[in-house]
């Protein structure tokens, strides 16, 4: 079995060491692997060059019918690992696109990695396989809001967001952009039991400027209400930049 994953440059998977920017473990060293693909098509998604291919300006959401294209590349489990290992870090963030799709050969993938802890990104909608669930250390668990452009019954999977919300290796992570989004959020953490310490909002954004002044409000909001708030390190360090 082989992964497909994203490149960071033309023929060059997108494997990387850098800090963690976003949410409950933010901050840590650890080791990226970008998977590509994707179920859904957030328009303003930072990393569409996983899922929307060049000369197809649709958004794909159906992420299992992609393309295969010059922009993605293909590696079996033993070399995505020996990559991994030369990082030197002790966990792997695995991220996409929406890594999820690809649960099956990832569970194949973790054995190889010599003890390093494993953690997800994901848009909450597909479920992990089974085989890679057993060695996941943290998720960290994003369902779309309306402003993301997807429809509701795609990203917001109700037994989903009820086995995430029971699962205290998930932390969600809510893309936030304006105040009316947080009655959303309320009402999300109220149909599913979302704990608030297990809650964070973050600003959409891609640049210094707007993701501080999201910040200004976001955090009065996670004062008031006891949630999380998560920045985006790696934007304020690297700007909106492959591979970091
Ligand atoms: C690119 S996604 C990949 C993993 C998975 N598909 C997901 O959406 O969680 C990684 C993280 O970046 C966030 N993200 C993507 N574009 C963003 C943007 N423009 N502003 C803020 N967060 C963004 C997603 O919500 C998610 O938490
Ligand atoms: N440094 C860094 N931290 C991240 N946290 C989540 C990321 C993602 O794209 O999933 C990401 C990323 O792309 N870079
Ligand atoms: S779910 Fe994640 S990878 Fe997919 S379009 Fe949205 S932000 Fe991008
Ligand atoms: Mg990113």
């Amino acid at each position: 079995m082989s992964l497909t994953l994203a490149t960071v440059r033309p023929g060059e998977p997108e494997i990387f060491a850098s800090l963690q920017g976003e949410g409950a473990s933010a901050g840590r060293p650890v080791a990226f692997v970008r998977l590509s693909r994707c179920n859904l098509a957030c328009q303003w998604c930072d990393t569409a060059y996983t899922w929307r291919f060049t000369g197809d300006n649709r958004p794909h959401r159906d992420g299992l019918a992609f393309e295969r294209k010059a922009n993605q590349i293909v590696l079996d489990e033993a070399e995505l690992a020996e990559r991994v290992l030369a990082l030197g870090q002790d966990r792997l963030v695995i991220t996409g696109g929406e890594p999820l799709l690809q649960g099956a050969a990832l569970a194949r993938l973790v054995p190889l990695l010599a003890g390093m802890s494993v953690e997800i990104e994901t848009n909450g909608s597909v479920a992990p396989h089974p085989a890679l669930d057993a060695q996941v250390a943290q998720y960290n668990v994003s369902p779309k809001l309306a402003h993301s452009g997807n429809p509701a019954d795609l990203a917001l999977v109700p037994e989903r967001l009820t086995a995430w919300a029971g699962d205290p290796r998930a932390f969600f992570k809510f893309v936030v952009a304006e105040p009316d989004d947080l009655a959303e959020v309320e009402a999300l953490q109220a149909a599913y039991g979302i704990a608030s310490e297990r809650l964070y909002l973050m600003g959409e954004g891609t640049d210094s400027a707007t993701l501080l002044a999201r910040a200004r409000w976001l955090s009065d909001e996670c004062l008031k209400r006891g949630w999380r708030f998560t920045d985006r390190l790696h934007i304020h360090l690297y700007g909106d930049t492959r591979g970091t």
